[in-house]
C-alpha cells in the first residue's frame, strides 16, 4: 500500500508574521451588524427599553399560540407564589425548631408547617417544570411561523429586488440571523419575567417576615448585578474583538478541508501559502485568547470579591439585627435562604435582559426586511394572460440599480407565435437582460412591453410567467433527483394539460440516454452531499436545463446560451427541438453564430442598443457587427485555423 508523505510542518514551526496579512480585511458578517451599538449601549439604556420590549415578544407569542404564552407566563407566575409560601412556611419551621422545650415536642410542632413548606417546594419545581414545557412548546411554533413568513416574502418579490444591493443585504440579514432572534425574543422575555417574578416572590416573603430585612436583600443583590453586567458586557467585548480572526480561521479551514476547493489547491500548489496564512492567524488568536482567559479570572476574581464582601455586609446587618432583638432567629436564617434565591432570579434576569436587547436589534432587521419585501411584490392588474401570439417592445429600456449607462436602451421589436428570433452581440452588450424583460422577468424602468396589444402592466403576473419557459445562461444545480429536476419545469402540471413527458423532454434535450446510466435513472439524487447523491459534469447538467425548458412547454421559449457547455452531439440535437413550431415563440442567445442562422429574424445589440436586424443573409449582405462576429467565428473553422489562434 502506498505510504501518504509525512512532512507534515512541526507544531513549533516558527510563525512568520509577515505571512498573515497576505489576504484583505473581512467585511464583518450580517450577524454581527448590530454588536457595536449593543457592546456600546449602556446596561441601564437597555432596562429603559424594557417594557416596549417585552410588549413586542408577548405579542409575537401570542399570535403564534396564546396557549403556551399564557401558560408560560401564568405558570413563573404561579410558581413565585409557590417560592413565597416555602419562604413563610421555612420560617414557622424554624421558629418552631428554636422555641424552648423538649425536642420530640418542637418537631411535632414544626411538622404542619413543614409539609406545607414541603408542598410549596414540590408545587414550584413542578410548575416551573410545566411553564418550561410550555416555553420549550413555543420555540419551534414561532420558529415555523417567521421562517415561513420570510421565505413566502422571498419568493414573492420580483427579481428586481434581488439586484438591489441594500435588498439583498436586508435579506440575508433578516435570513442569518434575525429570523433566529425571533424565537430568542420570547425565551428570553420569558426567562426575565421567571427572574423578575422570582425576585419579587424572595422580596414579598422577607418583607411579610421582617421588613427590615428588605434592604439587606437589596444590600446583597445590587452589587452582584452591578458584577454580572460587567462581566458580561466585558466577554461580549472580548468575543467580538476575536471574531474577525476566527472568522478569517474558519475561511481557512475551509478552504484547505473541502471537497470543491481541493483540485484546485493542489493543482496550484496553494498548500504552504494556505497553512502559513493559517499558522500566522492561529498565534495571534492563541495569544488573544490566552490574554482573555488572563483578564477573565481578573473580572471574576474582582466580581466575587465585591459579591463576597456584600454578604458579608449583610451577615453583620444581620447579626446587628438579631443581637438587637429585632429579628428572630428564624427569620434571619430564612433571610439567607431568600438571599440565595433572590441571587439566582436576579442572575437570570440581568443576563435575559441584556440578551433581549441585543435579540430585539436583529429581530427588528427581520421585521423591517418583511416590510421592505412587501413593497416589492409585483402587483400587476387582474387580467389574466392566456397564451400571447404577438409581443411588442416600444422603446424599453432597463437600467439596474445605482449603475450610470442603461442595461438596454430604448430597444423596439415584435416577437411572434411561431417565429424563432436570436439576440446576439458581444460580451455585456445587454441581451440577457433583454431577454428576461420579454420574459416579463423584470419591469422596464422606460418605455412598454404589450402582450397582445395589451400592457404587461395590466396583466396578472402569475399567468404572464406561466407562459414563459426560461433556459437560464447561470443555472442552479437543485438538489433534487434527475426526474424531478426536470419536472420542477412545471411542478403543478395538472395531468389532462396536454405537454411532452419527462422522458420525452429528456429525450428531446439529448438527455435521456445519459439519465438512464446513472446509478437510479431518473431517480438519482443529483448532489454529493445527500447520500448516494451523483455528481454531473457541466454538459450533462445543461442538458437537464434543457429538458427542463422543454417540460415546461410554454408560448414563449428563452434560451440563453443553451448549448455553452454541451458537446456537438448533443447541441445538435437540441437545436433540432429549437427549430420553429406554430404554437411557440423562440428567443435564442448565443454566440455560437452558426446556430442562429436559420431564425428568423436576428436582433444585433450592442451596449444595451438595438443595432441591426434582419435575416442572415440579410445581416451578411449588410456587413456591420454581426457580419464581422460571423467571419470571426467563421474563419476559426476554415482549414487554416491556425489564422484564428493568437500566437
Ligand atoms: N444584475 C445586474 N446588476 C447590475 N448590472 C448588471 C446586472 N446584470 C447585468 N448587468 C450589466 O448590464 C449589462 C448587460 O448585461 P447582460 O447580462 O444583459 O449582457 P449580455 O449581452 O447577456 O452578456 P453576455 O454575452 O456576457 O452574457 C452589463 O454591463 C452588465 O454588467
Amino acid at each position: 500500500m502506498a505510504r501518504q508523505r509525512t512532512d507534515e510542518p512541526a507544531d513549533d514551526q516558527p510563525v512568520d508574521p509577515s505571512a498573515a496579512t497576505m489576504l484583505p480585511e473581512l467585511e464583518d458578517g450580517d450577524w454581527l451588524y448590530h454588536a457595536w451599538e449593543f457592546a456600546h449601549t449602556s446596561f441601564w439604556a437597555v432596562a429603559r427599553r424594557l417594557p416596549r420590549l417585552v410588549r413586542e415578544a408577548v405579542a409575537l407569542a401570542w399570535s403564534t399560540n396564546r396557549g403556551d404564552t399564557a401558560a408560560s407566563i401564568g405558570l413563573n407566575v404561579a410558581a413565585g407564589v409557590m417560592t413565597t409560601f416555602g419562604l413563610l412556611a421555612t420560617t414557622s419551621v424554624l421558629r418552631e425548631l428554636f422555641s424552648a422545650g423538649p425536642t420530640p415536642d418542637r418537631v411535632r410542632a414544626a411538622l404542619p408547617a413543614l409539609i406545607v413548606a414541603a408542598a410549596a417546594v414540590s408545587a414550584r419545581g413542578g410548575l416551573a417544570i410545566a411553564a418550561g414545557w410550555a416555553q420549550a412548546r413555543l420555540t419551534p411554533q414561532i420558529n415555523y411561523q417567521v421562517e415561513l413568513r420570510l421565505f413566502e416574502a422571498t419568493t414573492a418579490v420580483d427579481l428586481a429586488a434581488f439586484d438591489d444591493a441594500g435588498f439583498a443585504e436586508e435579506m440575508d440579514r433578516a435570513r442569518d440571523r434575525g429570523m433566529a432572534e425571533a424565537a430568542w425574543i420570547v425565551d428570553h422575555t420569558v426567562d426575565l419575567v421567571t427572574g423578575v417574578v422570582g425576585i419579587l416572590a424572595t422580596a414579598v416573603a422577607v418583607t411579610v417576615i421582617q421588613p427590615l430585612l428588605l434592604p439587606c436583600l437589596l444590600l446583597a443583590a445590587v452589587p452582584q448585578a452591578i458584577t454580572a453586567v460587567r462581566m458580561a458586557r466585558r466577554e461580549y467585548l472580548a468575543m467580538l474583538a476575536r471574531i474577525t480572526r476566527r472568522r478569517r480561521m474558519w475561511m481557512l479551514a475551509h478552504l484547505m478541508a473541502n471537497r470543491h476547493t481541493a483540485a484546485e489547491v493542489r493543482a496550484y500548489q496553494m498548500r504552504d501559502f494556505l497553512l502559513a496564512e493559517y499558522r500566522g492567524v492561529m498565534a495571534v488568536e492563541t495569544r488573544a485568547q490566552l490574554r482573555l482567559v488572563r483578564s477573565q479570572t481578573g473580572t471574576r476574581v474582582i466580581g466575587a470579591s465585591v459579591a463576597g464582601l456584600a454578604t458579608f455586609g449583610v451577615y453583620a446587618v444581620l447579626g446587628g439585627l438579631l443581637l438587637g432583638g429585632m429579628v428572630a432567629l428564624a427569620a434571619a436564617a430564612t433571610a439567607l435562604l431568600a438571599l440565595q434565591s433572590a441571587r439566582n432570579s436576579l442572575g437570570v434576569a440581568v443576563v435575559a435582559t441584556n440578551s433581549l436587547y441585543e435579540d430585539a436589534l436583529y429581530y427588528q432587521d427581520y421585521r423591517d426586511f418583511l416590510e421592505r419585501a412587501h413593497t416589492r411584490v409585483p402587483i400587476g392588474g387582474d387580467r389574466a394572460a392566456e397564451g400571447v401570439d404577438v409581443i411588442e417592445l416600444d422603446e424599453v429600456s432597463l437600467r439596474y440599480p445605482d449603475t450610470e449607462a442603461a442595461a438596454v436602451d430604448r430597444v423596439s421589436l415584435t416577437v411572434r407565435r411561431g417565429e424563432v428570433i436570436a439576440l446576439v452581440g458581444e460580451n455585456g452588450s445587454g441581451k440577457t437582460t433583454l431577454a428576461k424583460l420579454i420574459a416579463g422577468l423584470y419591469r422596464p424602468t422606460g418605455g412598454t412591453i404589450r402582450w397582445d396589444g395589451v400592457d404587461v402592466a395590466e396583466l396578472d403576473p402569475r399567468t404572464v410567467g406561466a407562459q414563459v419557459a426560461v433556459m437560464t445562461q447561470e443555472w442552479w444545480k437543485f438538489p433534487f433527483t434527475a426526474g424531478q429536476n426536470i419536472r420542477v419545469g412545471r411542478h403543478d402540471r395538472p395531468p389532462e394539460r396536454p405537454g411532452p413527458t419527462v422522458r420525452e423532454a429528456a429525450g428531446a434535450a439529448a438527455a435521456h440516454d445519459m439519465i438512464v446510466g446513472l446509478p437510479h435513472g431518473y431517480d438519482t439524487l443529483l448532489d454529493r452531499e445527500f447520500k448516494d447523491g451523483h455528481e454531473l459534469s457541466g454538459g450533462q447538467w445543461q442538458r437537464l436545463v434543457a429538458a427542463r425548458g422543454l417540460y415546461r412547454d410554454a408560448a414563449l421559449l428563452i434560451c440563453d446560451e443553451p448549448s455553452a457547455a454541451l458537446d456537438a452531439r448533443a447541441e445538435h440535437a437540441l437545436f433540432q427541438h429549437l427549430r420553429r413550431r406554430p404554437d411557440r415563440a423562440v428567443v435564442l442567445i448565443t454566440h455560437r453564430l452558426a446556430n442562429v442562422r436559420h431564425a428568423d429574424r436576428i436582433f444585433v445589440m450592442d451596449q444595451g442598443r438595438l443595432v441591426q436586424q434582419g435575416s442572415h443573409d440579410e445581416l451578411m449582405a449588410a456587413g456591420g457587427l454581426y457580419g464581422e462576429l460571423f467571419e470571426l467565428q467563421a474563419a476559426g473553422y476554415l482549414a487554416g485555423a491556425d489564422d484564428a489562434v493568437p500566437r
